[in-house]
């Protein structure tokens, strides 16, 4: 049995504005073992980023982790638990913000942003910001630490390291500035990277470079990576296990091969048939159709059912949980949609919904989209 390194159960963020409450991650439940990386998928606003930042208590006003539980090692990330008047507060096990600060940020669980500028300093150079960073969470003098810098440069990929150790961020190329990240995120060694779309930015090319890197220090350091992305073909070149989140939700759960060629989820089908693919022009993309609903006032139901081609009408009144959906098989496979036999909802005598008038969406590809719910 493989060491949960990571463990996040039934973990919920809402961030309270003026609309109402945002139900950005609404309850939802992962694993990350010892050497894996696994994916968090899904269109824009689907909850990828909060859940990312909230396993490390980054959450803002107004927003606030409401519910639900990270364990990191033996660690309680986040916890809650009944106080004497009955309502909730943080179980004494939690970490404190100082020890969050202190033994987590950085040093056991790095995180790597899309957006390089916004975690490097425009005005140090990039070689005293990584030397900096490593001596003060590794204890190393200047000198070594000067010295683990320029050794990380060139683990990254970044030619010259001695040279380019004085250059400034702005003489970096998007690609290059993010493998400077890469290298801070390693420099501590730590057990777990999380990384929100750190190559969306980036062209194809130089995103696969990055990628092929990230597999190859995968491998070296052994380091777990939670990889937050909207791109099916990153999740298929990069992660071994895959959470698809739709409104704050894990809708499947599984390994790539098995959401790849074994997919239990209409949602999930429908990000794969609009992925790009090489023998299709641009004209023959399936894009999903509709927009994903407000996460203020998410659907009654299953909350995909306004975009769905197997919709019927028991799933505009079920809510389904995540259920596994395998009989004792090797590898654990979830999925929250009622039309799997596990879930015994009556989906099979239910009246399908005509998708056309909800989404008010009228093109062929609503038409063509009757793929048989199995
Ligand atoms: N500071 C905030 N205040 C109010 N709502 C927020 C805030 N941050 C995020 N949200 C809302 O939380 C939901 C989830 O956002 P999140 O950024 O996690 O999505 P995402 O899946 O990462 O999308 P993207 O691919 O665009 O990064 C969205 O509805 C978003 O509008
Ligand atoms: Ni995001």
């Amino acid at each position: 049995m493989t060491e949960k390194l990571l463990q996040v159960e039934n973990l919920k963020t809402q961030f309270f504005t003026e609309e109402g409450v945002v139900r950005a991650v609404d309850g939802i439940s992962f694993d990350v073992k010892k050497g894996e990386i696994v994916g968090l998928v899904g269109e824009s606003g689907a909850g990828k980023s909060v859940a990312a930042q909230s396993i490390l208590r980054l959450i803002d006003h107004p927003g606030e982790i409401v519910g639900g539980e990270v364990r990191f090692k033996d660690d309680v990330l986040f916890g809650l638990e009944e106080g004497p008047n009955g309502d909730l507060k943080p179980r004494d096990a939690m970490l404190s913000n100082e020890e969050m600060r202190r033994r987590i940020r950085g040093t056991e669980i790095a995180i790597i942003f899309q957006d390089p500028m916004e975690s490097l300093n425009p005005v140090f150079t990039v070689g005293n910001q990584l030397r900096e960073f490593i001596e003060i969470n590794r204890n190393l003098s200047k000198a070594e630490a000067k010295e683990e810098a320029i050794h990380m440069l060139r683990e990254v990929g970044i030619p010259e390291p001695e040279t380019r150790y004085d250059n400034y961020p702005h003489q970096f190329s998007g690609g290059m500035r993010q493998r400077v990240l890469i290298a801070m995120a390693l420099a501590c060694e730590p057990s777990l990277i999380i990384a929100d779309e750190p190559t969306t930015a980036l062209d194809v090319t130089v995103e696969g470079q990055i990628l092929t890197l990230v597999d190859e220090l995968q491998d070296k350091y052994d380091t777990s990576f939670v990889w937050v992305t909207h791109d099916m073909g990153v999740v298929a070149e990069l992660c071994d296990r895959v959470n698809v989140m739709y409104l704050g939700e894990i809708v499947e759960q599984a390994t790539v091969d098995d959401l790849f060629y074994d997919t239990k989820h209409p949602y999930t089908q429908a990000l794969l048939d609009s992925m790009p693919r090489p023998d299709q022009t641009v004209e023959e993309l399936n894009p999903i159709r509709g927009v994903m609903p407000e996460a203020i006032n998410p659907p009654h139901g299953c909350r995909f059912h306004t975009r769905c081609p197997d919709a019927r009408k028991v799933c505009m009144e079920v809510h389904p949980d995540c259920r596994e959906l395998t009989e004792t098989g090797e590898h654990s496979h979830k999925a929250a949609c009622v039309k799997h036999d596990e879930f015994d909802v009556g989906y099979e005598i239910s009246d399908p919904i005509d998708i056309r008038a909800k989404t008010g969406i009228t093109s062929d590809l609503v038409t063509e989209s009757t793929r048989g719910g199995n």
